[in-house]
């Protein structure tokens, strides 16, 4: 029986993910013997720089794209908000498997709510998603780039002058971290969660059907379905950078309920909008429809022009 090789980066969450996909599979009755092989990405090296100015998602995946294409490893597993709306030729997302959770979290020193947070207060995120939306709520907070992995993260908000940081509660749980880390939960209604946000993607050779079968074997339909939605509606208006787009879905029953979201950085503009329907790609289409009639290819174009700078 053929040995699996997997990629992952070196850091705990991509680690951590990764070592759980093989439970996983295992679990699902995968008798394979699978090794983990690290890989360093550009991602990882860039810790100084805003990261939506340095070319954003693509960062964490090339390399272990390329190790796939050698043949070094057969497959990767990565967090899907990290994976670019296009795929790369002869690679595919074979499986999804189940979502973890797909919330924002607020976490502030001394646990003081976002709404009571006092004027000017420092809070910490490099996402232009999250900055629009905490700055739509509360335009008289002020945005201060944080950059690191989760622990880091939440070790500079101790140790500097942030009041609180934003984080994604599934990469906080993953780490092993407590959520009683925890200020409040941001709904979607509240702020809108990256696409993809809590589910993860893995990754092979398009040709490699022996592998994808098994692979498959730990699929999530509601997972799959919902994020492909929302993946289409990024593909839709974006062209490759990091903008502040959002986009979330569930279903009830059989239809899927997608909110999308595109706003400026300033938080000033938000365009929203909540569409349904049976066909995830044709909710998806219909989400970056309504949302480009409002103006958003522009918002999208400027803060392009803006980064590009
Ligand atoms: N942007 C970095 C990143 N990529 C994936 C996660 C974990 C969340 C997830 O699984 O979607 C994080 C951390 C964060 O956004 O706080």
């Amino acid at each position: 029986m053929r040995k699996i090789i997997v990629g992952s980066r070196k850091s705990n969450l991509a680690l951590t993910q990764t070592n759980w996909v093989i439970d996983q599979l295992k679990k699902a009755g995968i008798e394979n013997e699978f090794e983990v092989k690290k890989i360093v990405t550009k991602g990882d090296k860039i810790l100084d720089v805003t990261l939506s100015k340095v070319g954003g998602k693509g960062l964490f995946v090339k390399e272990i794209e390329q190790a796939m294409y050698d043949k070094e490893i057969d497959l990767a597993v990565h967090s899907m908000k990290d994976m670019p709306s296009e795929m790369p030729e002869g690679l595919t997302i074979t499986s999804v498997p189940e979502r973890e959770d797909h919330r924002d979290a607020y976490l502030s020193k001394g646990n003081v709510a976002l709404k009571d947070l006092p004027e000017g207060a420092i809070v910490g995120t490099s996402s232009l998603r999250r900055s629009a939306q905490i700055l739509a709520q509360r335009p008289d907070i002020n945005i201060k780039w944080i950059r690191g992995n989760i622990e880091t993260r939440i070790r500079k908000l101790n140790e500097e002058d942030y009041d609180a940081i934003i984080l994604a509660v599934s990469g906080l749980k993953r780490v092993g971290l407590s959520e009683e880390l925890i200020t409040e939960y941001l709904e979607p209604e509240v702020c809108v969660p990256a696409v993809g946000q809590g589910a993860l993607a893995i990754e092979c050779r398009e040709d490699d059907h022996e592998l994808r079968e098994l692979l498959n074997r730990i699929n999530d339909d509601y997972t799959t379905r919902t994020v492909t939605a929302e993946r289409t509606f990024l593909h839709l208006l974006e062209g490759g950078c990091q903008v502040p787009i959002g986009g979330y879905a569930y279903l009830e029953g059989d239809e899927i309920i997608l909110t999308a979201l595109v706003g400026s950085p300033d938080g000033k503009t938000i365009l929203k909008e909540t569409v349904r329907g049976t066909e995830p790609s044709a909710v998806g289409k219909e989400a970056a429809d309504k949302l480009i009639s409002q103006g958003a290819k522009e918002i999208v174009d400027q803060v392009k022009e803006e980064l590009d700078d």
